[in-house]
């Protein structure tokens, strides 16, 4: 049986502030292959090598991974401030109509911390640039310091909508995860439905109303450690088995 092709979402990157290429955290990668069993592939995240039906009908799915950069204000309908920090407009220009492409034709798809801001600014909703300059809010950042494993470790609870997908996937309405974002959803896009918050309000889990696939994003990093910790590796799972259905579908239409 062929396992699984998978996107995984490129981004910018200068090596020595004179080479441009394309990064992707290994993690991504390793969590798609050990836990989804899948074959995963970098897409680079650059529109003017892509095209959009091309890689709908060669992926069986895609992770939208973390990044640094930001999503352009301008892509939800607001100008941009210093707080909105830095940019990477090609991976805009190719990730937006991408998800909505595959939620249209039914590709699972799995987006992870920026990715699942881009899940909600490709469905018409909007962003805070900094969650703790809000009343109210958690600093969701990174920790500055520390070792890696220390920014990575959890963080704070998410509270789960009873009776929701994300529940039936972990097995209960209250997990723990890490935290490394300084963005969030501000408004919800009109299929965007919220099924997990932080303590202090801020969304986490969310999914896309009427997606005939798997259209999952959860703001926090469950690449990280996905083999063994306990919310990772149901995530990845299920992604994996809606991969193996969806291809299945595919082949026999
Ligand atoms: N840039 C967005 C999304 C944050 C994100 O994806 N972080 C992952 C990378 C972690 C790091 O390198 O800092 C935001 O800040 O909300």
């Amino acid at each position: 049986m062929v396992r699984p092709v998978v996107g995984i979402s490129g981004n910018a990157h200068m090596i020595n502030d004179e080479y441009a290429v394309q990064a992707c955290g290994l993690h991504n990668l390793y969590a798609v292959s050990e836990v989804c069993e899948a074959t995963a592939l970098v897409v680079p995240a650059l529109p003017d090598l892509n095209q959009i039906d091309e890689l709908c009908a060669v992926f069986d799915g895609f992770v939208f991974t973390g990044a640094r950069p930001n999503i352009h204000p301008e892509e939800y309908g607001e100008t941009a401030t210093p707080a909105h920090g830095d940019f990477d407009r090609d991976r805009d220009r190719l990730t937006l109509p991408l998800i909505r492409a595959c939620v249209e034709r039914g590709v699972p798809v799995l987006g992870i911390c920026r990715g699942f801001q881009e899940f909600n600014v490709a469905f018409g909703g909007t962003l805070y640039p900094e969650i703790r300059d809000l009343p109210g809010r958690m600093n969701h950042r990174m920790p500055p310091d520390g070792t890696i494993e220390e920014k990575f470790a959890h963080r704070h609870d998410i509270t789960l909508t009873k009776g929701g997908m994300f529940e039936g996937i972990f097995g209960s309405d209250v997990v723990l995860t890490n935290s490394l974002h300084g963005q969030g959803i501000k408004e919800a896009g009109e299929r965007v439905v919220v099924e997990g918050h932080a303590p202090d309000g801020t969304p986490e889990a969310i999914r896309i109303e009427g997606a005939p696939g798997f259209a999952l994003a959860v703001q926090w990093h469950p690449e990280w450690n996905a083999a063994n910790d306990p919310v990772s590796r149901p995530l990845f799972e299920a992604f994996g088995q809606a991969m193996r259905e969806s291809a299945a579908q595919r082949r026999a239409a």
